[in-house]
């Protein structure tokens, strides 16, 4: 992990080289999953982007434990699950503490639980758990949707310019748009139905989008493309249990459990499709769940998340 972040674009291959100048070079990489090591098994985080509630993104916090748990085990190991509980909301104004316990070294599996720290409390509690790669003659995955390809999809900003020059946007609506451009947060996506994306309409709970990593990440190590996956999946995953009610808007949601389970390796700064549904809404929480698709039909990670989500009528005349 930490050979990968420190490794130059510029030292490796002379064709990724020359693709990849060193300012392209994921932020993902270079700064927000670049732990600063405190002691042993202590490790200190700061932010990139924070969302709009001012609460610490939820991925950021995931992806961040995760790298702090990798670093304490050996390079024949491979992250495939983790289970988290956010327990407070993270605090922006200050750096988050990483202490990592070596709950158990297995022959073939080894566990950490990592308590990601603010104000002397927790925030977050994270079990991942990591293996040696093993041959198995058991091997099947459902098939990938099949869906547009990204160059044929517009990004998000791309739609959002598109939004802009609408007649009809209220002035209200046009500074949260141009907020929401002028935002860098690191991830790239492209909805493959906007409509439904962005709940114009109601429509079931199911959302598609394609989504990478901004910027050069490179081969390399797989402990560190499954961090950035952790980091990428809560994006827009809470928000696939909305998609029945558009006449509600979001008045708090917050993300209460995150699982996800590492399948197959993949390069998180190349087109993933993220399928995410939800089955099931009620008593002010939902079920959110998402698969991570390689471009050639490969399951490479699966993810399951629970939030609580409190919501308002929208008013009758909103344009957004
Ligand atoms: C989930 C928790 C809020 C649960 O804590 P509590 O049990 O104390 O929370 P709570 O529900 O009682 O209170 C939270 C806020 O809701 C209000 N509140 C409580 N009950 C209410 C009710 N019945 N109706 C209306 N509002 C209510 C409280 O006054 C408070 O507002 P007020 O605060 O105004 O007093 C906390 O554990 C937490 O913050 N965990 C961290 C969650 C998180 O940060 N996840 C990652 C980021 S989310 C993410 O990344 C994904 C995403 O956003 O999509």
């Amino acid at each position: 992990l930490k050979e990968e972040q420190s490794k130059n674009p510029d030292e490796s291959s002379e064709s990724s080289a020359a693709q990849c100048p060193q300012d392209l070079r994921s932020v993902l990489v270079t700064s927000v999953l670049n732990l600063e090591q405190l002691d042993i098994d202590l490790y200190r985080g700061t932010h990139h982007w924070v969302p709009r509630t001012q609460r610490l993104f939820g991925g950021q916090i995931i992806g961040q434990a995760l790298v702090a748990a990798a670093k304490s085990v050996g390079d024949n190991l491979y992250a495939h699950s983790l289970h988290c509980y956010f327990v407070r909301a993270g605090d922006p104004k200050v750096p988050v503490l990483y202490q990592v316990d070596r709950t158990r070294d297995g022959r073939s599996f080894t566990v950490r639980s990592v308590k990601a720290i603010q104000h002397g409390q927790p925030i977050l509690i994270c079990q991942a758990s990591f293996q040696v790669l093993q041959p198995s003659p058991l091997q099947h995955q459902f098939p990938m949707p099949v869906v547009p390809q990204p160059e044929d999809l517009l990004t998000v900003e791309e739609l959002i310019q598109r939004y802009l020059s609408k007649p009809d946007l209220t002035e209200s609506a046009k500074q949260g748009l141009n907020k929401l451009l002028a935002t860098e947060v690191p991830i790239e996506m492209k909805p493959v139905s906007p409509a439904h994306f962005y709940r114009f309409a109601p429509g079931e709970p199911r959302r598609l989008f394609w989504a990478r990593a901004r910027g050069y990440i490179g081969e390399g190590d797989m402990k560190l493309h499954c961090c950035v996956a952790a980091y990428v999946s809560d994006f827009a995953l809470l928000g696939t249990v909305l998609l029945p009610y558009s006449k509600y808007k979001a008045r708090f949601t917050a993300s209460l459990d995150h699982a996800m389970w590492f399948h197959s390796t993949f390069r998180s700064d190349e087109w993933m499709l993220y399928e995410c549904d939800s089955p099931w809404a009620g008593s002010s929480r939902g079920l959110a769940q998402c698969r991570l698709w390689r471009r050639d039909g490969v399951l490479a990670a699966s993810c399951s998340q629970e939030g609580v989500l409190r919501v308002k009528p929208v008013a009758e005349n909103s344009k957004l």
